[in-house]
Order: structure tokens, then C-alpha cells, then sequence
């Protein structure tokens, strides 16, 4: 029997940002830190003898580079992340995985502990 699930495996790193484009006086465009999580999720058909989607582990090996990316670095120095909003970080990181994990469904970064940005990408696949 087939059947459908979606998985999820949550990451963290620390890094500092501060947002350019904010109005003078907003407190973002100071630089300061998040503890951010970034939840990578993935969705498909699971496997009549695995049992799996995919297993938990490729979501590890997949994020690890983009955790080296990021961990204890300045966001706004990294190439794309020059306005290191949630919004712009959560699309660099999806164009980061989708190519090793094309089941991916959803990046859902939280840069607190009450506010997340979910990107799914572009409705037409587009990058
Ligand atoms: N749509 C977005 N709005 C904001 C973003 C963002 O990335 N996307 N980012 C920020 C700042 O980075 C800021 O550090 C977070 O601000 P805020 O959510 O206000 O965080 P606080 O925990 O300080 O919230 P309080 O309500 O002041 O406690 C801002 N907005």
C-alpha cells in the first residue's frame, strides 16, 4: 500500500544580520543576533519496504554545508543575503537544497521564538 507523508527535521545556528532597508530609527537595522531554526521539510509517497519518505539522515547531510554557510557569520556578507530578512533567507536556503532533496516542501525559518517565514517556492518551479 502507498500512502503520503510529509517529514520535517529542525537545524539552528546563531549568526548576526542586521536589515538595510528598514526606516532610520527601526531597531533591525542595528546589527544585531537571532538563534534562528530553519525547519526543512519534504514530501512524498513512502516507500512500500523502506517505510520512508526519505530518510531523516539525507536532511542532515543535505543542511550541513548550508549550516557552515551560516553558523557564527554576518548574514549581509554572504552572497544573496544582503537584506537577511526571513523571507530572503528562507528562498536562499531552498535554492540551496532543492536540487539534493527534490521532495522538498517547505523552509520555514524562525528568527524568534513567535515569528516564522515559510517559502515553498515559486508556484511554476521557477528559480
Ligand atoms: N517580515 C519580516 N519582518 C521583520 C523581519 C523579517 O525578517 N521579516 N525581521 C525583523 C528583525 O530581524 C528583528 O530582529 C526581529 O524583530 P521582532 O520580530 O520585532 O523581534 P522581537 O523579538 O524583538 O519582538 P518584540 O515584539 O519587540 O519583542 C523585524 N521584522
Amino acid at each position: 500500500m502507498t500512502f503520503y507523508a510529509e517529514l520535517a527535521r529542525t537545524f539552528s545556528f546563531e549568526s548576526a544580520h542586521y536589515l538595510p532597508n528598514v526606516p532610520d530609527g527601526h531597531k533591525c537595522g542595528r546589527m544585531h543576533g537571532h538563534s534562528y531554526t530553519v525547519e526543512v521539510q519534504v514530501a512524498g509517497n513512502v516507500g512500500d519496504k523502506s517505510g520512508f519518505v526519505q530518510d531523516f539522515g539525507d536532511l542532515s547531510v543535505a543542511f550541513a554545508p548550508v549550516q557552515e554557510q551560516l553558523d557564527h557569520h554576518l548574514l549581509n556578507e554572504i552572497e544573496g543575503l544582503e537584506n537577511p530578512t526571513s523571507e530572503h533567507l528562507a528562498r536562499w536556503i531552498w535554492l540551496r537544497l532543492v536540487d539534493e532533496l527534490p521532495l522538498l516542501s517547505a523552509i520555514v525559518v524562525s528568527e524568534t521564538l513567535r515569528s516564522t517565514c515559510t517559502y515553498r517556492g515559486e508556484p511554476n518551479g521557477a528559480k
